[in-house]
């Protein structure tokens, strides 16, 4: 399923992919529904939609799935293509009337289809208010548009949103951290001002207490950490030895988050070369790996699968004198089931150094029960560090079970406007497509992420919008630009996942595609917009989700896509005082009818 490699194969992912239940149905349906769709076909060329815009490659995926896929799929794959197609046609209409092959698409949409269409049950002619004028006569309307469910008025409920201030007012230099390190931060990281969880952490980590940090998804913990632990180290009397082997291991739960923390500490250490920051991950050669560690690496970054692998197996690999131990995106690292290797590094720090004598940190912007277990497990007598907004400060440091509330509490950057739209499954992928064509080919550019629920759906939904969506006939008529889509997820190389990760980040628009694999600790500038195509398992996922935008103090905003029957899941989110705004399906549908090239971005909604 995860070969993606031909169009057959497309047909194939659909199959499973959108339809899991479908082929019982097919079977049933089979001759019933070929012949429909032969009419239908049939009808499509007298319209002469398809003659005129249809590339041969959308075509032959209609040719291949007559014989291979279950009706609803196909149907399903090819009305989004024929929506979007159908809808460009109606703007045709709009500039090229009255030419006679203009005339011929006219009949696309007549009054009467459109009715029957009921895109918005509320506003029977919102197809016209943006296709122009429709003249009577045959039309074809795509069965996405016809017989959906209703969709469910939804009661906006007031929710309690619950803010932390991302910036304090100190600087980096009221911190009493070296003169080289603040020179630093300031001219090679950029950083001044510390955000209010630096200015919480950084002088209880550099006291030598253990700490368990929570703050919202985006607020600088990665330094928060990171900067006592090189300041502690380039301190030290006797200056450290590359030989010396590890002071400090990071522990975080995925590779991409392993580079992203091990590029933040390369650059911290700039003043201080001496120590040596590395990276041990999965997926990347144990040879490689084995030869650095032996040559010695200071500060290790680590997934803990690969790091356990090494303690048993590579010799030079020795622990006596870790002094920090780091274990960031805390709840995550337990939700990978990472709790076996973690106990197993923990012991075995233990065994050589005890467990009094190291500083242990642990991070997330969400804590969960598990995580207060690992803190039990890992942290002596911690410091606990939150900074939402409406807690007392002398309530932010204390171990007291008061605080357990301001723990639990979920948290959203200020500057993240949070939707989400209600869509039928048939008009799902549709209504992703006109998403992605309004903020990335006719709007502004703008630079996206799509999380989705598993590998083979990211593949599915990466090959087909790659090639439906920048169609390059259709961007000779209608305008627009190629959209750069990319895909991440676990079952790629990791050094297909390196590189899509570095182009992405460096990328100032484009739509990255993937799992959860990139919900935690991953900062991709300039990410304006995230897409949660299918409902996160909880509310908690959803948080780091649509944290990956409005980082550090910026703009942002998220959309999340629920079915009808998953309206319940807005409650659940406004009961963890998340607060969210409908956007309607309709006017994303809109989208489709707007031609670029009339620029007409009034009409579009905003
Ligand atoms: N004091 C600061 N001033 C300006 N930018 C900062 C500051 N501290 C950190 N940043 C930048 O903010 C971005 C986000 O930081 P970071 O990734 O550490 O956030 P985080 O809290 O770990 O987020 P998440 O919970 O999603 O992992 C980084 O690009 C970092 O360089």
């Amino acid at each position: 399923m995860t070969n993606m490699d031909n169009e057959s194969s497309l047909e194939l992912n659909l199959v499973s992919d959108t339809y899991v239940g479908a082929p019982g149905k097919a079977t049933k349906q089979g001759r019933g529904w070929r012949e429909k769709k032969k009419r239908r076909n049939q009808k499509r060329t007298y319209t002469g939609a398809h003659a005129h815009t249809s590339p041969s490659k959308w075509r032959k995926v209609e040719a291949d799935s007559d014989d291979e896929a279950p009706p609803d799929l196909l149907q399903s794959n090819q009305d989004v293509k024929s929506s979007v197609k159908d809808s460009k046609t109606v703007q045709t209409q709009r500039t090229s009337l009255p030419s006679p092959k203009s005339k011929k698409k006219e009949v696309q949409l007549s009054p009467s289809k459109r009715k029957e269409a009921k895109l918005s049950p509320s506003k029977p002619d919102s197809i016209t208010e943006h296709g122009g004028k429709f003249p009577q006569g045959k039309g074809v309307i795509s069965s996405l548009f016809r017989y959906n469910p209703e969709i469910p008025v939804v009661a906006q409920e007031t929710v309690q949103e619950n803010k932390e201030e991302v910036f304090s007012a100190e600087k980096f230099g009221d911190l009493n951290l070296h003169p080289f390190m603040i020179k630093n931060l300031e001219e090679n990281l950029m950083v001044t001002k510390t955000t209010s969880v630096q200015k919480e952490a950084i002088p209880v980590l550099l006291q030598g207490k253990d700490a368990l940090v929570k703050s919202q998804t985006g607020s600088g913990k990665t330094l928060a950490y990171s900067i006592p632990v090189v300041h502690c180290l380039q301190a030290k009397k006797q200056k450290i030895q590359r030989s010396d082997g590890p002071y400090a291991i990071v522990l975080v739960p995925t590779r991409e988050l392993a580079i992203q923390t091990h590029d933040v500490i390369q650059k911290l250490v700039k003043p201080f070369c001496w120590i040596v920051p590395g990276c041990i991950i999965g997926g990347e050669r144990r040879k490689a790996e084995k030869a650095r560690l032996r040559k010695g690496i200071n500060i290790i970054v680590a997934t803990p699968g690969r790091l356990v692998d090494h303690t048993q197996n590579t010799q030079s690999l020795q622990l006596g004198r870790v002094e920090w131990l780091i274990l960031d995106e805390a709840d995550r690292l337990l939700d990978m089931g990472f709790e076996k290797d973690i106990r197993a590094i923990l012991s075995g720090l233990n065994d050589r150094r005890g467990s009094t004598d190291r500083q242990n940190v642990l991070l997330s912007a969400t804590l969960s029960e598990g995580v207060e277990r690992l803190a039990g497990m890992s942290l002596n007598n911690p410091v606990k560090i939150t900074v939402t907004k409406d807690l007392p400060s002398e309530k932010q440091q204390t171990n007291s079970e008061e605080d357990k509330s301001a723990e639990e509490r979920f948290v959203t950057p200020a500057e993240l406007k949070q939707h989400f739209i209600l869509v039928p499954s048939k008009l799902r992928l549709v209504t992703l497509a006109a998403f992605i064509l309004w903020k990335c080919k006719f709007g502004s550019h703008e630079k996206m992420l799509v999380f989705l629920s598993t590998q083979d759906s990211v593949d599915f939904h990466h090959h087909l919008l790659k090639n439906v969506l920048n169609d390059e006939d259709d961007e000779a008529e209608f305008g627009g630009h190629d959209i750069t889509f990319s895909r991440l997820h676990g079952n790629m190389t990791q050094q297909e996942r390196t590189e899509v990760f570095q182009q992405f980040r460096e990328a100032r628009s484009g739509v990255l595609l993937c799992t959860d694999v990139a919900a935690r600790g991953l900062h991709l500038p300039k990410v304006s917009w995230i897409l949660q195509y299918n409902t996160p398992g909880s509310a908690t996922d959803y948080i780091h989700r649509a944290g990956r935008t409005a980082r550090i103090g910026r703009q942002g905003q998220a959309l999340l896509f629920l079915l009808p029957s998953e309206v319940e899941f807005v409650k659940v989110l406004a009961t963890n005082n998340i607060s969210m705004e409908e956007m309607a399906m309709d006017e994303v549908l809109k989208t489709l009818f707007i031609n670029s090239k009339d620029s007409d971005k009034k009409k579009t909604p905003r």
